[in-house]
């Protein structure tokens, strides 16, 4: 965020703005090995939108109750849902940083946009048709799974090209990914001592909520699917539960980094990759007399566990390494 000159820090906007644009140009995706995703045809291009401004020229409203300079945050929404109307993109960040620059360029007083947008997902539908099931194109289920969704930070003459205004931070995030894993999870051999009670567990049910965000070397290469380098979240999701399957973990902070290795082999154009989960992991009842017999489990009572952790390309050498020692093992 934007520090004005007097080392103050203000800014105001608007939330839970809702863009429901129709008919948004397709996006086609490179496919990856651990995923069918493919691309979106946009038919549906919903955002809901979290937008702020800053500025020098914004200080009198907070200081002296001047509104000269204040645009109405009503005003924003308008022109947050106008505007969406001419976007001529693909992508979520494409369309936050359309937004942000043109809001710069209409409005020279404003010297900073924070913009964030999460995609609120429709999925496509299949009905009957002459060959069998066919995608109605019409017709789509609303989804309440996880979501994708970006944040642009635009500083006027900021560092990083782009049109207009000047790109200074970008983020782009999978929120609320929710996998469980019925066998195959451990957690044992951590600090024993007068304050533990948890027992070892060599095979749980693991559930695990997860956030992930990842930042591209270039940003420019998420603005547009064209690029060819555009790396959808529904990849890193579909990674996510490739590295889950395939690994035994014996915790969940090394599942994570796990997955986030995998993100970094498969997309060489991004930078960094980041998690936030939480343990969710399922009170035995019953518990199965092996991997496949029948189980009963619960809730977990609160209070819950969480991680978080951040990698960069850095950590790749590490894995490369361990790769040739497994294989001369
Ligand atoms: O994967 C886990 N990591 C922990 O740090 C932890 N702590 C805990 O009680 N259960 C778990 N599980």
């Amino acid at each position: 965020m934007l520090k004005l000159n007097s080392g103050r820090m203000l800014y105001y906007g608007k939330g839970d703005v809702n863009v429901y644009r129709t008919y948004a140009k397709p996006l086609r995706a490179a496919v990856i090995p651990e995923s069918s995703y493919t691309g979106d045809g946009n038919v549906i291009f919903a955002h809901n939108v979290h937008f702020s401004v800053s500025g020098e020229s914004l200080l009198s409203s907070f200081l002296a109750g001047d509104n000269s300079q204040v645009i109405a945050t009503d005003s924003m929404k308008n022109f947050i849902l106008r505007e969406a109307a001419s976007f001529e993109g693909d992508t979520t960040e494409g369309f936050l940083a359309y937004i942000g620059d043109r809001f710069m360029a209409k409005y020279p007083h404003i010297d900073a946009v924070v913009i964030r947008g999460d995609r609120i997902p429709f999925q496509p539908l299949q009905v009957a048709g002459a060959e069998g099931l066919e995608e109605s194109g019409l017709v789509y289920r609303r989804s309440h799974n996880d979501r994708a969704g970006a944040m642009l930070e635009l500083v006027r003459g900021g560092e990083e090209a782009g049109a207009g205004a000047g790109f200074v931070s970008h983020k782009c995030v999978l929120s609320d990914l929710q996998l469980i894993k019925v066998s195959g999870s451990s957690f044992y051999g951590f600090v024993r001592d007068e304050y533990t009670t948890l027992p070892d567990s060599y095979d749980r049910p693991l559930f695990i909520f997860l956030n992930l965000f990842w930042r591209y070397a270039d940003v420019r290469e998420a603005l547009d699917g064209s690029s060819g380098r555009y790396v959808p979240a529904e990849q890193i999701r579909d990674i996510a539960h490739n590295v889950f399957h395939e690994n035994k973990s014996p915790s969940i902070q090394f599942l994570i980094y796990r997955i986030g290795l995998r993100v970094m082999e498969r997309f060489p154009q991004l930078a960094e990759i980041g998690f936030e989960s939480n343990n969710r992991t399922w009170e035995t009842v019953v518990e199965p007399a092996d991997g496949e017999s029948p189980g009963v489990f619960t809730e977990p009572r609160p209070p819950y566990g969480f991680q978080g952790f951040t990698m960069t390309r850095a950590d790749l050498p590490a894995v490369a390494e361990e790769l040739k020692a497994e294989a001369s093992a």
